[in-house]
């Protein structure tokens, strides 16, 4: 696969200022959760930079390529055609970026909603993306300092507010978001 400056160079072409410095600040986060979780760090900081890399297609090319891919849309991204950059994500890093680590693949495919068994490198990402320097919102302190000292209850926090955030807005819930609230949930009850 790619080295982490010949990611760089690529995804600098293919997102916004706006969005590169986003995926910059994922890498960072991702880096200090592994270092912090004892995952590979190289492999954090690279899935973090790539997680976006479908963030810049519009809703028809996503449509469009998960046709291509025979991707099955579910009725919610059917609505909400965003929510495919992550899997799609995941189909750009392994034919564009040389990416074969299922691992990596599998942290970007659910950077977004999250879903069941992901592992610890899939929950790095994913909280990295909630917490990294760039964003504000009210409470991030609180899930910064969670997301340090565990990792799945940042997860459950994390789907908590994703899901009010989802519900604030009047969109439609996608599934892998209750199915990994669920799954935590039940692990934590064994
Ligand atoms: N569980 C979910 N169900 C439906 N939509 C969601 C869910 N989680 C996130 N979204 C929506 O998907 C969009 C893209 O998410 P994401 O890429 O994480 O956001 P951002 O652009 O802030 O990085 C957001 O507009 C968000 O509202």
């Amino acid at each position: 696969m790619m080295d982490y400056n010949q990611v760089l160079d690529k995804l600098s072409q293919v997102l916004s200022a706006k969005r590169f410095q986003h995926s910059l600040g994922v890498s960072q986060s991702a880096a200090e959760l592994a270092i912090q979780f004892g995952v590979d760090v190289e492999k954090a900081k690279v899935t973090g930079l790539l997680h976006d890399c479908a963030r810049g297609l519009s809703s028809n090319i996503l449509l469009q390529m998960a046709e291509a891919f025979a991707i099955v849309v579910n009725d919610v991204e059917h609505c909400q055609p965003v929510l495919l950059h992550a899997p799609l994500g995941a189909h750009l890093a392994r034919k564009e970026y040389g990416v074969d680590d299922p691992q990596i693949l599998q942290a970007i495919a659910l950077h977004t909603t999250g879903g069941r068994d992901m592992a610890t490198l899939a929950k790095i990402v994913y909280l990295a993306d909630c917490i990294e320097p760039g964003r504000e919102f009210p409470g991030i302190d609180r899930l910064r300092s969670l997301a340090f000292t565990d990792l799945d209850a940042a997860m459950l926090a994390a789907f908590d507010q994703s899901l009010h955030y989802v519900i604030e807005l009047g969109l439609l819930i996608h599934p892998a978001t209750i199915e990994g609230r669920n799954y935590l949930l039940q692990q934590q009850n064994k």
